[in-house]
């Protein structure tokens, strides 16, 4: 039997720290490191960053808006960064924040989920906005698939709060009852901003990984990770895009220093490698 996808991140967090690494090749960046934007551009850029990283951040998260400007030359990029992850034997979690009534669910689900799928990823994000029931059939598929996702709780972005704050507590509660009784992670965790200033509900029954994606570009720093999400702090895997990203000559240095504040910070037991 293969191992669980909360079983695979621990391990990773545990080895190589507390940090996942946006792969957003937007405009501008593909600008700042000198490439074109085109699909060989955001080729080159991709593939620079899974080598560039893959051996230090415990999850990479690709961005699929990035690739799908390309159309279908975007999404065979896509496809080839997602094998060059696996190949590298990173956890992939790709950035795609899907959600939509059942049987649509039932394909994403098939498109980035299951195994024999030229998305597959081991974990993929989801949005509860057709309700948390709209999602079960995904988060049946991604056990089947030894695989996670990850459902948007409380995002980043400012413009979130009032139409999330009435629905966040249904979401919680709907990840915490998928994820009872699977250790050391249940397959379903959720999205909370870095930039969040408290924590309005409780997560510690989620039994879920936490991805607190806003660091350096969106305001956070690793500081606000852990005064906001102390209470879950070996639970959270805080990301960043752009604030590495910005040049490819200090992506490594700059990927290195986030981890291990992270890593000092979340989990003080770490023992920090270059
Ligand atoms: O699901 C996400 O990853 C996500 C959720 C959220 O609440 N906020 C958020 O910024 N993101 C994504 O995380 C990345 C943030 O990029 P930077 O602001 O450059 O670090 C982008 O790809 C966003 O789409």
């Amino acid at each position: 039997m293969n191992d669980s996808f909360g079983t695979r991140l621990r391990a990773r967090l545990d080895r190589f720290g507390p940090l996942c690494v946006g792969i957003d090749p937007s405009p501008a960046l593909l600008d700042a490191w000198g490439l074109d934007d085109s699909p060989a551009g955001l080729e080159r850029f991709s593939r620079t960053v899974v080598d560039t990283v893959s051996d230090v951040a415990a999850v990479v998260k690709p961005q699929s808006a990035f690739f799908e400007r390309w159309g279908s030359r975007g999404i065979a990029v896509l496809e080839r960064t997602i094998a060059d992850l696996r190949e590298a034997g990173t956890l992939v979690l790709l950035d795609a924040k899907r959600g939509d009534i059942d049987s649509t669910m039932a394909a994403y689900a098939e498109a980035y989920l299951d195994r024999g799928s030229p998305l597959a990823v081991d974990a993929v994000t989801l949005s509860p906005y057709l309700g948390f029931g709209s999602l079960v059939g995904a988060i049946t598929s991604a056990v089947a698939n030894d695989a996670g996702v990850f459902v948007l709780g409380r995002t980043s972005n400012p413009e979130a709060a009032p139409l999330q704050r009435l629905v966040a507590g249904q979401v919680f509660a709907g990840v915490a009852a998928a994820n009872a009784g699977h250790a050391p992670f249940g397959p379903v965790g959720v999205v909370m901003g870095a930039t969040l200033p408290e924590l309005e509900h409780s997560l510690d029954d989620l039994n879920g990984p936490i991805l607190a994606p806003g660091l350096g570009a969106q305001g956070a720093s690793p500081a606000d990770v852990a005064r906001v999400f102390w209470p879950v702090r070996h639970a959270v895997v805080p990301s960043v895009s752009r604030a590495v990203l910005a040049d490819p000559k200090t992506l490594r240095a700059r990927v290195l220093d986030y981890r291990d504040e992270c890593a000092a910070l979340l989990a003080p037991g770490f023992a920090t490698r270059t």
